[in-house]
C-alpha cells in the first residue's frame, strides 16, 4: 500500500473534532445523560478528546464507555464477517440515556451494526446517535452517521488510514491504495 493523498492534518483533526463537539452539544441541547462511547482502538481517544472539547464547551464532564469488536476471522463459516463484541466497558445503567458512538471510519457500517448490538444488550437507551471522524461511504447496511468530521469519496480498493497521536505518534488521516 502507498500513500495516495493526505486528509487531514493536526490542525483539520482538531477543527472537524471541535466542530463535531458543537454539533453534538447542539443537538442533545447539552450534556444532560450524554455518553459518549468510543468503538475499539481509535474511537476510544477520539471520544475521550470530544468528551474534553465538551468540557471546555459547556464546563461539565461527559462520561467515556469503551466498546471492544473484533472479526472474529477464524469464526468466519458460523459468524459471516460480522464483527463480534467482546469487551464492554460501560459500567453505568444506560437506561434512557442518551448515547454517542464514536468511531475513526465509518465504512460499511457492520462495526457500527455490532456496537449497537451490544449497547442493546446492556439496557435501552433513550437513543443512540454515531459521530465519525471519516466517512467513505460504501456502507452495506441501512447506517448514517449524525456527526461527520470528513465525506471522503473512496474505492473500494482503497483504504483510510486515521492516525491518532495517542496510538501513532501524529495525527493525521490519509489515504492508502494499492499501486498495481
Ligand atoms: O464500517 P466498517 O466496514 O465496519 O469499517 C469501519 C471500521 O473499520 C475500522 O477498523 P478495522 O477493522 O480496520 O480495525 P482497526 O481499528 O485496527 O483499524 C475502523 O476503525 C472502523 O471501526
Ligand atoms: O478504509 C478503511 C475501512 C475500514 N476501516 C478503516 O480504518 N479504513
Amino acid at each position: 500500500m502507498i500513500e495516495k493523498a493526505k486528509i487531514l492534518d493536526a490542525n483539520g483533526m482538531r477543527r472537524s473534532l471541535t466542530r463535531i463537539a458543537h454539533e453534538i452539544l447542539e443537538k442533545n441541547k447539552g450534556v444532560e445523560d450524554l455518553i459518549l462511547v468510543g468503538i475499539r482502538r481509535r474511537g476510544v481517544p477520539l471520544a475521550e478528546r470530544l468528551a474534553q472539547l465538551i468540557q471546555d464547551i459547556e464546563g461539565t464532564k461527559v462520561r467515556v464507555g469503551k466498546l471492544d469488536i473484533t472479526l472474529y476471522r477464524d469464526d468466519l463459516t458460523a459468524l459471516g464477517d460480522q464483527p463480534v463484541v467482546h469487551g464492554t466497558e460501560i459500567p453505568w445503567d444506560i437506561v434512557g440515556k442518551r448515547l454517542v458512538l464514536v468511531d475513526d471510519v465509518l465504512y460499511t457500517g457492520r462495526t457500527v451494526r455490532a456496537a449497537m448490538d451490544a449497547i442493546v444488550d446492556l439496557g435501552r437507551p433513550q437513543y443512540i446517535q454515531l459521530a465519525v471522524l471519516i466517512d467513505r461511504g460504501h456502507r452495506e447496511l441501512p447506517i448514517r452517521a449524525d456527526f461527520v468530521g470528513k465525506n471522503v469519496p473512496t474505492s473500494r480498493r482503497e483504504l483510510i488510514h486515521v492516525k491518532l497521536t495517542e496510538i501513532d505518534g501524529e495525527d493525521e488521516v490519509v489515504i492508502m491504495e494499492n499501486p498495481e
